[in-house]
Parts: structure tokens; C-alpha cells; sequence
């Protein structure tokens, strides 16, 4: 009888594979006319993406979890448009890092992403038009901004039409499972100080050694099975290496937001965020000058960030993230007045909040 039962759903299963496969590929051609009609110019679109997937999450009627269609729609998104022109993403290498991790969380698997030595090497790689689009780490929930991100901001062209939040998970990984207890462990220092703890509990006396990023300590203990490496499931996978404890990370809700960098301006879609950079004139109050007009116009401000200035002694940038849009007229009231007590402002970019 069960055998029965299990046929039958198997039965409808088939049939519905085939209506999904048929939908599928009807969606894609309508993706490949769209692609001919753009005729060569901008194929990737933010805020449409954004806008599909934010609506599959919210009509989703389940057993299947918000978050697993959000998914799922997001390869489909890659995959149709690849078929219009597979893009490439340039992100700071090797292979397995977390940044190819966020890149392929927001662009898909169809996506190329293209491993650059330094975080500037991405930058000029999408400035010069070698790649479509740049992701770049730019915070960390425990250790704070990336200033060289927010560095190269300042004066590239390129401007912000993504964000990509990332839950960063540490492994320990080895060679095989039944290797000698381990002489050392490699990782980037930024992991070995978010696994402190653990290591301290675990692993007292193996000495610690930092290499230039999590990627490289994974390829050092995919080719010695004396050694251990602290990084996360990409470079795992790129490794072959075996888990031996996961998610060894101190502070649980540990997080990293990228961003997305390309020539385009992405248009307004009702969750957006704007960035910019901007600098106070050198006199007492000045911050405060900064920051009275978002308030005074009612904008919620999501960040605010000093930097050294990096032209004269002692002088600051300051990079604030708030919520809309440029053309919401809020936002426009906010950076009119903005523009009228700063020294210096520069919108880096707007762009819909994460959706995944
Ligand atoms: C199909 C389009 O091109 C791309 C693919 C999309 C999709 O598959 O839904 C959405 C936006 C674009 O990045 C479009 O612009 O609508």
C-alpha cells in the first residue's frame, strides 16, 4: 500500500518537473528578448532583481521557507541572465574567499568571478571595464569597517548599486579526518582573533600562524596533514578539506556586508538605501552640522562612519548610509541641505537593501 502511495507521488512529481522545466524555459526566452531589446547596453538590473525576488519571498505560500524560494529564484535570475550575457564580478582573491562567497550569494552561480590580488586591483578591473561589477567587503560586525574599501570610494567613478549580508561561519578543517593532532593552525588574523576563544579552549598549546587570507591557510592544509585551517565553507569545498569543528567563531552573530560596485544608477524601488561621503567644514559643531539635515528631514540613518581624510592632518571623512532613495523626496531634502554646510559631498551610490 505505501508502495503504492510513494508511485503516485512520484508520479506527480514527474509531471510537475516537466511543467517547472517547460516554465523555466519560457521564462528564460522572455529574459533573452529583454536582453535584445537592451540591444548591448545594461543587461544586470538591481532593483528588478531585487524587486522578484522581494515578491516570491512575500507570495511564497510554503512548506518551502521564504528565504530557500528566495534562493532558488536567485539562480533562475542568474541563469536567464547569463543567457542574456553572463556577467563577470571581481572580488579580492584567491579562489574560496568569503568576498567570492558574498559575490556568488548575489550574483549566482552563472556569474564569473574573477580572483584580483588587492581590493584596488578589483576596483581598477571594473573601472577600466575588464570586469561588469566590483563586491568589496566594506564592514565586519566584530572588527569594524574596511578602510580600504571605503578609501577607494572616495575618488573612484564607480558607484554602489548593491549590498550583500554575509553570516560569516569559521571551520576547522584538516586534510582528512584522521590526521595527527595538528602542529599549527593557519588562517587570516582577522579569523584566528574571531576564533580566540575557541582556540584557547580547544587547541592551547598549536602554535597560530597568520597567511594572507583564509583561502591560502585552506590550500596550506589541503597539501600538509600536519597542519589545520580556520576558514569557511567555500574554501573548504575549493580545498577538499574535511570539517573537523563548525561554526568555531566566538561571537555567533558574526557578519560581513559587502558592497556592490558598478557603472550603473540603480532606479528607486521602495527599500533602498543611499551611501555617501561627505566632510565637515573645520569649526566647532561641524558634525553636528552633518548630521541635523538627515534628521531635520526625517531620514533614518543606517551608518556613520570617520575616516582620516587622508589630504590634511587631523581632517575626517565621514561615510553615512541612510534609508531611500535620492529621487524620494525626503532623501532629496536631506542631501540638498546636506550640500549646502558640507565642505565636500559625494553620493557613492543608492541601491536596494539586501533581499537574501
Ligand atoms: C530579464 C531581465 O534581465 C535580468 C534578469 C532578470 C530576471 O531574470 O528576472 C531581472 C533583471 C535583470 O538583471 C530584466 O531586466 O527584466
Amino acid at each position: 500500500m505505501s508502495d503504492e502511495l510513494l508511485k503516485q507521488h512520484r508520479h506527480a512529481i514527474d509531471d510537475i518537473d516537466a511543467q517547472v522545466l517547460e516554465l523555466l524555459n519560457q521564462r528564460a526566452g522572455h529574459a533573452r528578448a529583454i536582453g535584445e531589446i537592451k540591444g548591448g547596453g545594461i543587461i544586470y538590473r538591481p532593483e528588478r532583481e531585487a524587486e522578484v525576488l522581494r515578491r516570491v519571498k512575500e507570495r511564497n505560500p510554503g512548506p518551502l521557507p521564504g528565504e530557500s524560494v528566495a534562493r532558488l529564484f536567485r539562480e533562475i535570475m542568474s541563469e536567464c541572465l547569463a543567457l542574456e550575457k553572463p556577467l563577470s564580478i571581481a572580488f579580492l582573491g584567491p579562489e574560496g574567499t568569503f568576498t567570492q562567497a558574498a559575490a556568488v550569494k548575489h550574483f549566482g552561480h552563472a556569474a564569473h568571478t574573477i580572483a584580483c590580488a588587492s581590493i584596488d586591483e578589483a576596483f581598477r578591473a571594473v573601472e577600466s571595464r575588464t570586469c561588469d561589477y566590483v563586491v568589496a567587503p566594506v564592514e565586519n560586525s566584530t572588527e569594524g569597517a574596511v578602510g580600504r574599501t571605503l578609501d577607494l570610494m572616495v575618488s573612484s567613478p564607480l558607484k554602489v548599486c548593491g549590498e550583500v549580508i554575509l553570516r560569516i561561519h569559521h571551520h576547522l578543517l584538516r586534510q582528512r579526518a584522521d590526521a595527527p593532532p595538528p602542529r599549527k593552525v593557519y588562517s587570516h588574523a582577522q579569523s584566528l582573533a574571531q576564533c580566540h576563544e575557541w582556540l584557547n579552549r580547544h587547541l592551547p598549546d598549536v602554535e597560530r600562524v597568520s597567511v594572507a587570507s583564509n583561502a591560502e591557510a585552506a590550500r596550506l592544509a589541503s597539501e600538509d596533514d600536519t597542519v589545520a585551517a580556520i576558514a569557511g565553507e567555500a574554501a573548504a569545498e575549493r580545498f577538499q578539506l574535511v570539517r573537523i569543528a563548525g561554526s568555531i567563531e566566538d561571537e555567533p552573530n558574526n557578519t560581513t556586508r559587502f558592497l556592490v560596485l558598478g557603472h550603473q544608477e540603480c532606479v528607486p524601488t521602495g527599500h533602498d538605501k543611499t551611501s555617501i561621503v561627505c566632510s565637515a567644514q573645520n569649526r566647532p559643531g561641524a558634525v553636528h552640522s552633518l548630521l541635523a539635515p538627515i534628521a531635520q528631514a526625517g531620514v533614518s540613518m543606517t551608518k556613520f562612519e570617520s575616516r582620516p581624510s587622508r589630504t590634511g592632518l587631523w581632517e575626517y571623512v565621514f561615510f553615512i548610509d541612510m534609508e531611500g532613495h535620492p529621487d524620494d523626496s525626503h532623501v532629496t531634502a536631506a542631501l540638498n541641505e546636506l550640500r549646502r554646510c558640507a565642505a565636500f559631498v559625494k553620493v557613492l551610490g543608492a541601491y536596494p537593501t539586501a533581499v537574501l
